[in-house]
């Protein structure tokens, strides 16, 4: 599969864009004119260092208003196409694109459009070029890829094909499925793009707003299967204006590109079985059946606190690790270990961020056939050097500096605590009833936040739920969640714009961890909160005004209500669907932890009650004189 990606769509000049797409493993490049023209270099040397970096130029673009110019500016558009046809040969690459006119003057006709698209084609035929025309969404007389298609057929010249891009297709809302009936080899290129469905104008909307397949709404996997079908054979490219990508690290946004292409084209061979799909095989996305630990760096002090808490929540310590300075907590199905280490990652960490997890262990039915998809997708995969009688359990780096681990069923699974732990004689303390991780909150900087979701719904069989806004009383964060279909793994990830933020503050008080916050599950919280006032538990206090709102909102009998109210629980409900939780007080620059009762059918995490959550655990940070940026 050639994979290829236009300049345009990451930040930095030439050389650093280079460098990037490159290292992040594409085959080629689709130069845009801007990025060559502010190069110093000659055309010879551009051409040149880019082959040096192992890239083929696989397009060069956009030549724009072109076709159906009258008189003079007709011959004008020629001579102008002349020019970029010497440039191009002198860059080495042999196939333009001319995107469809917006020029005032641009006259109609298809057959008009045909002729001067008939003409360059001998032009370029003289030279061994190749012309491609792509359709605009918002071209002035030709936007739609089935006219493009019906110029193409007509211009009848070798060297002259189509050029489709799915944004185009998709963005206007026009099915992808005519493309299957065009013959592949007169596709000379393919352009992908997503983007989130938001109602705007065209033009805007693709400027500003694309974003890598499947990091957007667009069907880009339906498109790219009618391409397929269709026969095509050629570069596989990704062209992405987007705002926040032209600012954000080149490298970062070129690895996602990297990794959305090969997930999507694995998608394409596995729905689409007829197509040719040049990729190497790898197992699908992964199944995983929830999380098997969390492990927290933490030290001396902060370790022992943690334990406090742990055993307020009803966490039984059951181990300590044979070689290091490692306990294990545990609940229910929950596990939880603190690692106090001084050398490795975990030391790493908390050399780093201090107190903060480190590590989170996943349960999945192979870690082989995980790791391996991790590495298709260009993961790279972890390990540190194993201790007398230590497991090597199979885990590849994640974003942003953090770790996971791939944890087989049980009885396999279970081997690691027997193998490298030892039990403690310490006391049976009575647990609260919490089961199992419900989910997990990641907070990163709101220009990451897609990058996390595309690193999970590609490797793992996870999906995006609406996206929705956490009013914090200092600016709003954005909250994607993303989960299993039957809901044993869910995740929410939080994009802090600003410090000001709690999740910003968390973010710049532990140096970019990314686990916020860990929520457990109970079955009845109204056994379990008393439970955990026993345990001296301290709940997050939640002001009066809160339960007098919900109780207007919802029906909720009066002895449940005052329950509520007595325990800090609060509530939401989907329809019949009912949703409680309670959370902890913060500790270690911000991390908490939440109870949730999730009602069967309950999709949510309580979005409505998280500004009375946020304004709670601001009130106690400024009670306690803690900073806030
Ligand atoms: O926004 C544009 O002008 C533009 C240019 C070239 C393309 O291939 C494209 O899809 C859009
Ligand atoms: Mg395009």
């Amino acid at each position: 599969m050639k994979t290829s990606i236009a300049t345009v769509s990451i930040s930095g000049n030439l050389l650093e864009k280079l460098d990037a797409i490159a290292k992040a493993g594409f085959g080629g490049i689709e130069i845009f004119e801007q990025d060559f023209l502010t190069h110093e270099g000659t055309p010879r040397e551009v051409g040149q260092m880019i082959r040096d970096h192992g890239l083929e130029i696989t397009l060069f673009q956009p030549f724009r208003d072109f076709e159906c110019l009258p008189g003079a500016l007709r011959d004008k558009a020629f001579d102008r196409a002349e020019r970029k046809f010497d440039l191009m040969q002198e860059l080495g690459t042999d196939l333009v694109l001319i995107c469809s006119s917006v020029h005032p003057q641009a006259l109609g006709g298809i057959e008009r459009a045909a002729d001067d698209l008939n003409e360059l084609g001998g032009r370029a035929a003289a030279r061994g070029l190749r012309v491609g025309y792509e359709a605009l969404a918002w071209g002035r007389h030709v936007n739609d890829h089935r006219d493009a298609w019906e110029i193409v057929r007509r211009a009848d010249h070798d060297n002259v094909g189509l050029i489709l891009d799915s944004f185009h297709t998709l963005g206007r809302k026009l099915s992808p499925e005519s493309i299957r009936a065009i013959p592949g080899d007169k596709i000379f290129f393919v352009q992908l793009a997503d983007a989130p469905q938001i109602d705007m104008d065209l033009l805007y909307w693709s400027r500003h707003f694309r974003n890598m397949p499947g990091e957007g709404d667009l069907d880009v996997t339906g498109f790219m299967r009618a391409v397929m079908a269709a026969g095509y054979q050629g570069p596989i490219s990704l062209e992405i204006f987007n705002d926040q990508f032209r600012g954000s690290n080149p490298l970062a946004v070129a690895q996602d590109g990297y990794r959305s292409l090969v997930a999507l084209m694995d998608d394409v061979r596995r729905t689409e079985p007829s197509a040719a799909v040049a990729l190497p095989a790898f197992p699908p996305r992964i199944e995983t059946d929830g999380v098997a630990f969390v492990e927290f760096a933490a030290r001396g002090e902060a370790a022992a606190g943690l334990g406090r808490t742990l055993a307020t929540l009803g966490f039984r310590r059951v181990g300590s690790h044979r070689n290091k300075s490692i306990t294990l907590w545990q609940q229910g199905e929950v596990r939880i270990a603190v690692n106090s280490e001084t050398e490795g990652h975990a030391a790493s960490t908390w050399n780093a961020r201090g107190t903060s997890v480190c590590d989170v262990g996943l349960s999945v039915r192979s870690a082989a056939d995980t790791v391996a998809r991790a590495q298709a997708l260009g993961a790279h995969p972890f390990g540190q050097p194993l201790g007398p009688g230590e497991l090597d359990i199979p885990a590849i780096r994640g974003l942003g500096g953090s770790v996971l681990h791939f944890l087989e069923p049980e009885p396999e699974g279970a081997q690691v605590w027997d193998v490298e732990f030892v039990t403690d004689a310490a006391p049976q303390t009575a647990e609260a009833g919490l089961t199992r991780i419900d989910h997990l909150a990641q907070t990163m900087s709101y220009e990451d936040m897609l990058s996390w979701s595309l690193f999970y719904t590609s490797l793992f069989d996870m999906h995006k739920m609406p996206m929705i806004d956490v009013v914090d009383p200092d600016g709003l964060v954005r909250s994607q969640a993303i989960g299993t279909p039957d809901g044993s793994l869910r995740i929410t990830l939080n994009g802090a714009e600003t410090h000001r933020t709690l999740a910003g503050n968390f973010l710049a008080e532990s140096f970019g961890a990314s686990v916020q916050h860990l929520a457990f599950a109970t079955d009845d919280i109204f056994a379990t909160a008393p439970q955990l006032a026993d345990l001296g538990f301290e709940a997050l206090v939640i002001p009066a005004n809160y339960y007098d709102d919900i109780a207007a909102r919802f029906d909720i009998a009066p002895d449940r209500l005052a329950a509520m109210k007595a325990a800090n629980i609060l509530y939401d409900a989907e329809g019949e669907a009912e949703f409680f939780q309670l959370f902890s007080r913060s500790f270690a620059g911000g991390v908490f932890f939440e109870i949730v009762q999730r009602g069967e059918g309950y999709k949510g995490f309580g979005g409505p009650n998280a500004p009375f959550r946020i304004a709670a655990q601001k009130r106690l940070m400024r009670a306690k004189g803690m900073p806030q940026k």
